[in-house]
């Protein structure tokens, strides 16, 4: 559903990602870690048509992006920067409904339904300033899912808030995309967070960024946050993408061990 072609971005003279090659399945989760400076976020803008590439292309349900699509939602680290302050949480989570043509009423219960799935039904009249960290971010990624994008992309969407809400998060994200058969891109820096989330693990290099790895995640399913920790596997994936992120192994040496 999603094909990255020799994707490649320079800021001037400054390359960030460098020949990008990547296809997603409809329905996986895809993780995309590296190393600080990588390009990860740049790798996300191209895709969401934020910036315009310098080289290759971006191909989305077999179509080119060129400027923003349609079936796409961006869930950012920076929810206090995300979320409009003069509006309510059911507000903020209806707007982009707007562009699915439904009506205010139809907005509303799609919007309420949403909030109450990230356990927010009852803060909804709410605006962002009378709400902790972690609910800005429950809300922006209320409006992501209630949009029922084809794809999500996720830029780093769980590194402000605590550990515990981070986790309930997690699962959140995992169960309310599986059960609509959503697309996800999941940008992190977190390793052990891209093992849980992920069916699969993409390991940028160090800038300009380039694919240097590709992981299959074969976990058992649904995940666990305390069991799929525990197993071998996880203990073991986790080891081979954190050598892969500092560049001391790569899917060649892996395969041939
Ligand atoms: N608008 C811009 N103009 C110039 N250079 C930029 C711009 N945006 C990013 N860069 C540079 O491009 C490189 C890649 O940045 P990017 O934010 O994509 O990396 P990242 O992997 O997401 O980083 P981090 O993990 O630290 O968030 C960095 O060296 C950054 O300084």
């Amino acid at each position: 559903m999603l094909e990255l072609v020799d994707l490649t971005h320079s800021y001037g003279t400054y390359r960030a990602i460098d020949r990008i090659n990547l296809t997603v399945k409809q329905g996986e989760v895809v993780c995309v870690v590296g190393p600080s400076g990588c390009g990860k976020s740049t790798l996300l803008r191209s895709i969401a048509g934020l910036i315009k590439p310098s080289g290759g292309g971006v191909l989305l349900e077999g179509r080119p992006v060129e400027s923003t699509p349609d079936n796409l939602a961006v869930v950012f680290q920076d929810y206090s920067r995300s979320l409009y302050p003069w509006l309510s949480a059911l507000a903020n989570v209806g707007l982009p409904l707007r562009r699915r043509g439904l009506n205010r009423k139809a907005r509303d219960e799609a919007a309420m339904a949403a909030l109450t799935e990230v356990g927010l039904g009852a803060a909804a009249a709410k605006f962002p300033w009378e709400m902790s960290g972690g609910m800005q971010q429950r809300v922006s990624i209320a409006r992501a899912l209630a949009y029922r994008p084809s794809l999500l992309l996720m830029d780093e969407p769980f590194g402000s808030v605590d550990a515990q809400t981070r986790e309930e998060l997690e699962d959140l994200v995992l169960r309310v995309c599986a059960h609509h058969g959503m697309t996800i891109l999941l940008i992190t820096h977190d390793v052990d967070e891209s093992v849980y989330v992920g069916d699969r693990v993409v390991v940028l290099s160090k800038a300009p960024g380039t694919v240097a790895g590709d992981l299959t995640v074969d976990l058992p399913g649904p995940r666990d946050q305390i069991r799929t920790r525990e197993l071998d596997a996880f203990v073991k994936l986790r080891a081979d993408v954190g050598r892969m992120v500092r560049g001391m192994t790569n899917n060649h040496e892996l395969e041939t061990r």
